[in-house]
């Protein structure tokens, strides 16, 4: 059975390092896990750092990378990076839009290519981590999903037409959450609540909020519902957000546009 040994996460920006950190704090071993990014200021205690492909390779101790560049990269990096994909190497991509069969391309000496589609949350375990692959055998796949289920909940994704659009949910979506609270939080400053008390209340509401849907067996529709008391306060701001389905219609505007950009990088897009 092959394990995930060690793993070279090349480019520790916002997402990688928010995935390590999750590693660590999951108990996993620091010395499990390298970095290559010529400019990092410092990688935790225990995790070796290093500023280019040669320094990595002289450690040469890698069984996995984890790609956290920028897609735009791809083309420039990967002539650079291709002794440390080779002999038996996976590589786990986090490149939003590029598809399994463009790292293929990129990295024919790899042993297998997964694609890994992550939030920023990773930092506290509470991730969804959608994950595609192609090459890995069956033993291995339940090692990959073990490893990145300790992030928050990870999932197999079987259809790859799906992967913009999951990345728009899942990995992008923290961005319209954090903009629907701090539109919230304007709203009611706007109204007169002083902003640290609305920015205090807005963010205890939506953990609440979440953790309760997400223990509950009814939809969120319906818990909207239960919110709303007959005769209420809730119906009538219901009724704003439903108003010729503006909400629905938004998001779907909004989604749709994540999942386009996908598609753009994924044909070479800047
Ligand atoms: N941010 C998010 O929430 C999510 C991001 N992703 C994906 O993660 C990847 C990274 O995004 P994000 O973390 O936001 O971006 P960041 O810019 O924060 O991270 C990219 C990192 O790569 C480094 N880097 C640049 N050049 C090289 C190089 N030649 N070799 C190694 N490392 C290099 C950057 O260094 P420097 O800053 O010095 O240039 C930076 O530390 C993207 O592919 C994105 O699609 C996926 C899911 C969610
Ligand atoms: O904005 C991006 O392209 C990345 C992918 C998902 C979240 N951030």
């Amino acid at each position: 059975m092959v394990e995930i040994k060690k793993l070279l996460i090349i480019g520790c920006g916002n997402m990688g390092g928010a995935m390590l950190a999750g590693w660590l704090a999951a108990g996993y071993d620091p010395a499990r896990f390298a970095v290559l990014d010529p400019a990092l200021g410092d990688a935790p205690e225990g995790v070796a750092l290093y500023r280019s492909p040669e320094e990595a390779e002289t450690a040469g101790d890698h069984d996995a990378v984890l790609l956290g560049f920028k897609p735009q990269q791809l083309g420039a990096l990967a002539p650079g990076l291709q002794s440390l994909t080779s002999e038996g190497v996976v590589v786990y991509s986090l490149l939003a839009g590029l598809t399994l069969a463009q790292l293929e391309t990129a990295f024919p000496g790899a042993r297998a290519h997964v694609r890994v589609m992550p939030n920023l949350a990773s930092r506290i375990n509470k991730s969804p981590i959608i994950l595609l692959e192609k090459g890995l055998q069956p033993p291995e796949r339940s090692i990959a999903y073990e490893f990145f289920d300790s992030l928050g909940t990870a999932l197999w994704l079987d259809d790859e037409g799906q992967f913009d659009l999951v990345t728009a949910l899942a990995g992008s979506g923290p961005g319209f959450v954090y903009r629907f609270i701090d539109a919230l939080v304007g709203a009611a400053v706007e109204l007169g609540l002083v902003r640290e008390q609305a920015e205090a209340l807005a963010l205890s509401m939506v953990e609440g909020a979440s953790a309760l849907a997400a223990g509950e067996t009814i939809s969120p529709g319906e818990l909207a519902e239960r919110v709303a008391s007959p005769g209420g306060m809730t119906r009538e701001g219901l009724n704003v957000l439903d108003k010729d389905e503006a909400l629905h219609k938004l998001l779907v505007e909004t989604l749709q546009a994540t999942a386009e950009r996908g598609a753009q990088l994924s044909a070479g897009s800047d």
